[in-house]
């Protein structure tokens, strides 16, 4: 082990046994890595995606064979880390490494340990939300098979509560002591994400005296978290923020700590709120989709396809007026050639110009001082979108360049068309 002078610890390295060869483990405390060779192979895991370690139960690993079979009490340990598939995809992965004695074992377990609480991002405590008729109304297994032995791997206590009722989470999220949580869960759908979020936001403004249906009262800023664990019937927030509507992907992405700030509009009618929104804000074609399927919502996923494929027939268009402002400090445009993929450059940049500005001047922007443009006519859709909105049947999404927290959203208007020039732009969608 080395010791650097005044005695803090930088790193191990040792000769453990790994399978049937020996090989060299190497602790790197200062570039974050845990690594090791033998047989030809290098392996990398950065610390910030180990999940846990554990001593090795000798009763359950199979120790008939191997190189360690030599010693004469072996004491092994177990790196739980993630494994980055294709296609966004992480799994939980396992190596175990056998020691020579029980002293260097636990020196290793101690030291990996260690690291792991310095991962100050990481929740400890979360509050979870099932909603059990959500999507395929899997909600609950999916939770119980592939989400809480990953939780309790990484040591996360959870409050879970099954909702009974649509606006149950919501609800619960005004009474409950929201101070012992490092962040919520939503097990759901992007409706069951809405209401956490209406919940929290909510919350954070009643605790603080704002009032909602004041348009132009700046809101408090919500630093609890909400995770989401995909079990709806599109899962778009999930999709377009992670880069795949996969359970085990987004504990992972909860457990290691990750974040990603999301733009919320809010809709506010003659002076009364009435709704926010981080994905998808439809009048028109889009609205009347949603409004429909409600009501069909005994039909499971399958509603989407029944009601967009009735409310295309109607064909409806709506007359109106729209003011905007367009956005003049964001980075991309809404045609830009390249979609927003996970770990986008842009988004991140965005989020560092937003934070910046937000040191400056608080969440207050500079509304007043900008022109407003107005469109008049009419329309078949009208649509804002704060993110790309896609999701497994439309990987894409309504607005494939459509950057996450960017402090602005694409406005996408559809004028009054033949139905054929419509077929034709949502198909591409
Ligand atoms: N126990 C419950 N009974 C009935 N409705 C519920 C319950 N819990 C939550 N809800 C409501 O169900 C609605 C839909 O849930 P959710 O978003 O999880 O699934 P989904 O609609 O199938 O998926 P998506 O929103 O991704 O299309 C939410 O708006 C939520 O308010």
């Amino acid at each position: 082990m080395e010791q650097p002078p005044g005695g803090r610890r930088r790193g191990l390295v040792s000769s453990l046994a790994l399978g049937q060869r020996s090989c060299e483990v190497t602790l790197d405390e200062e570039r974050g890595l845990l690594a090791w060779r033998g047989g030809g192979e290098n392996c990398f895991v950065p610390t910030s995606e180990i999940i846990a370690v554990e001593e090795t139960d000798l009763n359950k690993k199979q120790h008939n064979s191997g190189k360690w079979q030599k010693m004469a009490k072996p004491h092994a340990f177990t790196v739980y880390y993630v494994k980055k598939a294709r296609n966004h995809r992480w799994r939980c992965s396992d190596v175990t490494f056998w020691c020579v004695d029980e002293q260097l074992c636990n020196q290793w377990i101690q030291a990996l340990k260690e690291l792991l609480e310095l991962q100050k991002a990481r929740p400890k405590q979360l509050l979870v939300y099932i909603n059990p008729y959500g999507g395929k109304r899997q909600g609950k297994r999916i939770y119980e098979q592939k989400v809480a032995p990953l939780f309790s791997l990484a040591s996360i206590s959870t409050d879970v509560f099954i909702t009974e009722r649509a606006n149950h989470a919501k609800d619960n999220l005004f009474e409950v002591n929201i101070n012992k949580y490092d962040g919520v869960v939503c097990v759901g759908g992007d409706g069951m994400f809405s209401e956490v979020m209406h919940g929290l936001i909510g919350r954070m403004q009643k605790d603080s005296g704002i009032d909602q249906n004041n348009p132009k009262a700046p809101l408090v800023q919500c630093n609890i978290r909400i995770g989401i664990i995909p079990a709806g019937s599109t899962d778009c927030i999930c999709y377009s923020t992670v880069g795949i509507s996969d359970p085990v992907t987004s504990a992972l992405h909860i457990i290691v700590g990750d974040s990603q700030p999301l733009d919320v509009s809010s809709v506010h009618h003659n002076n009364t709120f009435l709704k926010y929104t981080v994905s998808l804000l439809g009048y028109g074609f889009y609205g009347d989709i949603l409004k429909d399927s409600e009501k069909k919502r005994w039909m499971g996923p399958m509603r989407y396809d029944y009601s967009g494929f009735k409310t295309f027939l109607s064909h409806h268009c709506y007359e109106g007026t729209i003011s905007f402002q367009p956005a003049k400090h964001t980075l991309g445009s809404p045609r830009d050639k390249d979609s927003c993929r996970t770990g986008c450059h842009i988004c991140r940049q965005s989020e560092q110009q937003l934070a910046e500005q937000r040191k400056k001047c608080g969440l207050k922007h500079e509304e007043d001082e900008e022109e407003w443009k107005v469109i008049k006519g009419k329309f078949l859709a009208i649509n804002v979108v704060n993110m790309s909105c896609a999701c497994p049947r439309s990987p894409k999404g309504l607005s494939p360049a459509a950057h996450l927290a960017d402090g602005s959203a694409d406005l996408i208007l559809v004028r009054k068309c033949s139905r054929f020039d419509f077929l034709s732009l949502t198909s591409h969608l």
